[in-house]
């Protein structure tokens, strides 16, 4: 057989190649192949099997693994990509003790990162994602979903969701965009949020029509919206023929978790405070919690999302850096997959579903993202590691040795002797 590409001698190959989402136990069945190749023709996987049987292929090419780690890319299902500027000075505040919400109130936080966002051009803002999704590519990740939500009036909502088109058009990952108007209120609204709500419902047509966005968000939280205006606001996103996601239970538990459930929300992001009740509601319907352990971490929370009970309930669940300028601010998601190990307690088989199969899921790509299997994109990385395991256990550095997207050669490590 022809093909353009092989790569052999790979000492563990995870395909993640079964049917998803992949719910409870199930997340700790990995299909490992040891001491395999894989072939690669025109982008796609066109074979998979022995290294001792990749001798019949014959290739442009051959990559040869030494005994590494192979994977499909990884799959990073929540960021606020495109945004302005940067909340360094916000970090004095947190040492203080000063809540994220508290800072949301005095006019900073996200409305900081709102006001500096109008300001950027869309010049600017398309050079920093674009930068930001070069350094995700370095990490692994081939494909990622991006929120608007720094804008909050019509005009710089739009701005965010264009830059994110145009990122993806312009950058070889896959970009799926969501629209996050209702992230936060802005201050000229303080008294009247339905009327805010109000206009940015006012949006989805335009955004429909212009291929925009996939998804509408929603940030349910005390002194944000509340369930009832949540409600209300993804209904008509749903109307209007959106997929939907939310924002729930990241620090009050307001039942934002169930409401997810509820509007049968592709995905519950976030649900670091999930009350018993949601955690059963999670598990026995579709829609995917992601996990972001990384803001709890970084907010400096001792709690974090009972990540352990969802998946032992039944739940199929996805992780992801939740990269952003306030509660996130890094774009590896292999330090996320340490910190889910330690912090959630989730085994490292249960860890690369989330962040391949479930991840794909959880933005609407399970056909054609986070697996590896003939006749698939080739969004293959190669890792300098000896198996699975070892990603999560050596933590907060990059693993990627070789990134791969459609087949072709991202990212490749350069030694420096
Ligand atoms: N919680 C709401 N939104 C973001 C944080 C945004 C910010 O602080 O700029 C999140 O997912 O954590
Ligand atoms: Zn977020």
């Amino acid at each position: 057989m022809q093909v353009d590409t092989v790569i052999t001698n790979i000492g563990q190959l995870l395909t993640m190649d079964k049917q998803g989402p992949v719910k409870g136990r199930a997340m700790n069945d990995l299909n490992i192949l040891e001491n395999a190749a894989i072939g690669i023709k025109a982008g796609k996987i066109e074979w998979i099997g022995m290294a001792d049987d990749a001798a019949d292929l014959t290739s442009h090419q051959t990559i040869d693994a030494e005994g590494r780690l192979v994977t499909p890319g990884l799959v990073e299902s929540h960021t606020h990509l495109v945004f302005g500027g940067s909340r360094e000075k916000e970090m004095a505040l947190k040492q203080q003790g000063v809540p994220y919400l508290d800072i949301l109130k005095q006019g900073g936080g996200i409305l900081a990162t709102v006001n500096a966002t109008k300001q950027t051009s869309y010049a600017a803002l398309l050079k920093k994602a674009l930068f930001h999704l070069d350094r995700m590519a370095m990490h692994g990740i081939t494909t990622v979903e991006a929120k608007s939500g720094y804008g909050l009036d019509k005009d710089t909502e739009l701005k965010q969701l264009k830059v994110a088109k145009a990122a993806g058009e312009a950058h070889p990952l896959d970009l799926v965009s969501t629209f996050l108007g209702a992230h936060a209120i802005p201050p000229e609204y303080k008294q009247d949020p339905e009327a805010f709500l109000d206009l940015m419902g006012e949006l989805f047509a335009e955004i429909k029509e212009e291929n925009l966005a996939e998804f509408v968000d929603i940030f349910t939280e005390t002194a944000v919206f509340t369930v009832d205006q949540s409600r209300r606001y993804l209904q008509k996103a749903k109307d209007k023929g959106f997929g939907i996601k939310m924002h729930a239970d990241e620090i009050d538990p307001l039942g934002g978790t169930e409401l997810a459930v509820e509007m049968g929300a592709i995905s519950g992001d976030h649900l670091a405070v999930t009350s018993d009740d949601g955690i059963k509601q999670l598990a026995a319907s579709d829609t995917i919690g992601v996990i972001l352990p990384g803001t709890s971490f970084y907010l400096g929370k001792d709690t974090y999302s009972r990540a352990r009970e969802m998946v032992d309930a039944g739940a199929a669940i996805a992780i992801s850096t939740d990269f952003n300028p306030g509660s996130s601010v890094t774009e590896n998601l292999q330090l996320i997959m340490s910190i889910a190990a330690l912090k959630l307690k989730l085994s490292a088989e249960e860890i690369w579903h989330a962040v391949t199969i479930n991840a794909a899921h959880a933005i609407g790509r399970g056909s054609e993202a986070g697996t590896i299997a003939i006749g698939r994109r080739a969004d293959v990385v190669i890792w300098d590691a000896p198996n699975y395991m070892y990603i999560p256990y050596h933590y907060g550095v990059n693993h990627a040795k070789t990134v791969m997207k459609n087949g072709d050669v991202l990212y490749e490590r350069q030694p420096i002797r």
